[in-house]
């Protein structure tokens, strides 16, 4: 039957692209169905400039669901910003192209807690390199003592391209010497598993084009991987607990022998299993849906990172030219913060979290500079620079929530994700800023400061009172459908399989068991490798990885 797949998978994202094209490439070739919500963003590629700041965002584009926060009651009322990538490529398609890829221990602490190898620091460095080729070259060799990948640790053979940029801000080297100035160290390579110190990551940008998730895995397919667009789904179809298929919005139903596999992201994904019936049991009561298997947390353990601003207003130095400001890729820095490992909020954690933040390789904080102005409503004079910084916390202990707001697959669902409400994370944003604000004393931006923009000072009360006012979500939305060893915990196997159900996987975001401290793009890709590596060895298709190259 014609609309009858081997496996369908639902969202064209980072991991739905990836896991399609992988599994069709396989020498068994099974027949793929990648089902896409929104359209072909055949466009998107080009946006690599100021426009893939810009693209996102603009009142009613195709490209972005468009969702918001609810209040953040707590954070002065404000609805945050919670952006979702729509159509081929998904969130790779609207994201701001930086590629980081976290700390070892991360993968080995996501190992340990799903009881799978998979999940290592040495397995997903092995997928890396079959998802990623790197050009290492830096624009500005000045700069050739403080950024550079070692060849060893990256790849030149995968399918996304990924590059240091072509251009840099003129001034970009100040960061790092203003690291230096306050005791941090240098990290000439932030991707190899260890982050720690001021660095930068790479982007997938390469000659000016923006490489996402389709334009990497989905540019050629081979004919048994079919796709459609503009097709979103509304449920998945059982046969008591056996997923067989999925029913479009509009009525069109597509039937599996083998799998459906969700990849809507960590927001629509679980919106999507608890309107297959699949999910916390009074919520699909008060909602009519019959209940298919009962998993209270589909929805729930929502992590993220938010983000504050402070930023120095500075006198321009004239004999500098303009920079491609927005181009390029931006210095960051992951640190660890003692003062915060001291604190009582810390001392309160569990044991075990407690012991993996203190691992080498996991950080408190990450900065990223030059942040636009409109991050403090700034608007620079001729005579004045500006150099944002951005404070993002590190290993979030708040959680949030997905949930439905209503029956209608087309209406979106209710998000709160709680920042800050865990007194924890309240002591890390406050020190994290204020490390920040110090980073921006350092003696090389002293002499030409005009202004500071951000907390009045560095108390407790006026950085709190600053941040309550001006957080943002960093779109790195993770676990809301959690991988764990047992049913009463989490959603799915390590085997990606949805507890209770079979023939169902999700394989996205929504499955990482904490976010990874890391911008998250590199683990929905390396989750799309190894659910593909997992089905593959399940069904006998055969090699995954050879022949898949877009
Ligand atoms: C504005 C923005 C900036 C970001 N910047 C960066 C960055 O610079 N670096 C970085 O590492 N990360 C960044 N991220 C995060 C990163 O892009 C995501 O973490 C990653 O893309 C998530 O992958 P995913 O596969 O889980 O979901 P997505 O990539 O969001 O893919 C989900 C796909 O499923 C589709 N879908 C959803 N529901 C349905 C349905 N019912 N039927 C059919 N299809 C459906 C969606 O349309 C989408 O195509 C950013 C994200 C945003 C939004």
């Amino acid at each position: 039957m014609e609309d009858t797949y081997d496996f369908i998978i639902v969202g064209a994202g980072a991991s739905g692209a990836v896991i399609a094209s992988r599994l069709a490439h396989t020498p068994a070739a099974p027949s793929v169905l990648l089902i896409e919500a929104g359209g072909s963003n055949a466009h998107a590629a080009h946006q690599s400039g100021a426009d893939r700041y810009n693209a996102a965002f603009a009142e009613g584009s195709p490209m972005n669901w468009h969702y918001k926060t609810v209040p953040q009651t707590h954070l002065a009322g404000q609805k945050i910003d919670y952006s979702r990538g729509k159509g081929l490529g998904g969130s790779t398609a609207i994201n701001f192209c930086g590629w980081t890829v976290g700390p070892r221990d991360d993968y080995d602490e996501w190992a340990s807690v799903v009881g799978d190898s998979r999940f290592t620091w040495k397995n997903v460095q092995r997928v890396l390199k079959r998802i990623s080729n790197l050009d290492p070259k830096i624009p500005d060799q000045r700069l050739e003592d403080v950024i550079r990948a070692k060849p060893e640790d990256h790849s030149t053979t995968g399918n996304l391209d990924l590059t240091y940029g072509e251009e840099w801000i003129p001034d970009v080297g100040d960061i790092y010497t203003a690291a230096e100035q306050t005791g941090h160290s240098i990290n000439r390579d932030v991707n190899d598993g260890d982050s720690i110190g001021m660095g930068m990551g790479s982007v997938c940008i390469a000659k000016g084009i923006r490489a996402t998730s389709a334009s990497a895995y989905l540019s050629r397919p081979p004919p048994n991987l079919k796709i459609i667009v503009n097709a979103p789904v509304a449920r998945v179809l059982f046969d008591k607990k056996r997923a067989y298929g999925v029913q479009c919005i509009d009525g069109r139903q597509f039937l599996a022998h083998k799998e459906v596999v969700l990849a809507g992201g960590a927001l629509n994904t679980p919106q999507m299993l608890k309107l297959s019936g699949i999910g916390p049991r009074d919520e699909l009561k008060r909602h009519g849906i019959p209940l298919v298997h009962e998993l209270p947390m589909v929805g729930e353990n929502l992590q993220d990172h938010c983000f504050s601003t402070t930023g120095i207003v500075l006198a321009k130095d004239p004999t500098l030219p303009a920079g491609p400001a927005s181009q390029s890729p931006t210095p960051m820095g992951w640190f660890k913060l003692p003062s915060v490992e001291t604190s009582s909020e810390f001392q309160q954690l569990p044991a075990r979290t407690q012991a993996h933040m203190r691992k080498p390789t996991v950080p408190a904080m990450e900065i990223a500079t030059h942040s636009p102005p409109s991050f403090l409503a700034y608007e620079p004079t001729e005579s004045e620079s500006y150099l944002g910084v951005i404070c993002l916390i590190m290993n979030p202990q708040s959680r949030g929530t997905v949930t439905l707001q209503s029956l209608n697959p087309s209406t979106a669902p209710i998000i709160n994700p709680n920042f800050l409400t865990h007194p924890f994370d309240r002591r890390l944003i406050i020190d994290g800023m204020r490390e920040v604000m110090r980073i921006q004393r350092a003696p090389i931006f002293a002499s030409r400061t005009l202004k500071s923009l951000g907390p009045a000072n560095e108390s407790d009360e006026a950085i709190w009172e600053h941040v309550k006012g001006n957080l943002r979500s960093s779109w790195h939305m993770s676990c809301t459908a959690a991988m764990s060893k047992h049913e009463g915990d989490g959603v799915v196997d390590n085997k990606f399989r949805v507890f209770g159900v079979s023939a169902l996987r999700v394989v996205d975001l929504s499955v990482c068991p904490f976010v990874m401290n890391a911008h998250t793009q590199s683990t929905a890709y390396v989750l799309g490798e190894i659910g593909a590596e997992v089905l593959a060895e399940e069904y006998g298709l055969g090699d995954v990885g050879i022949g898949g190259k877009a």
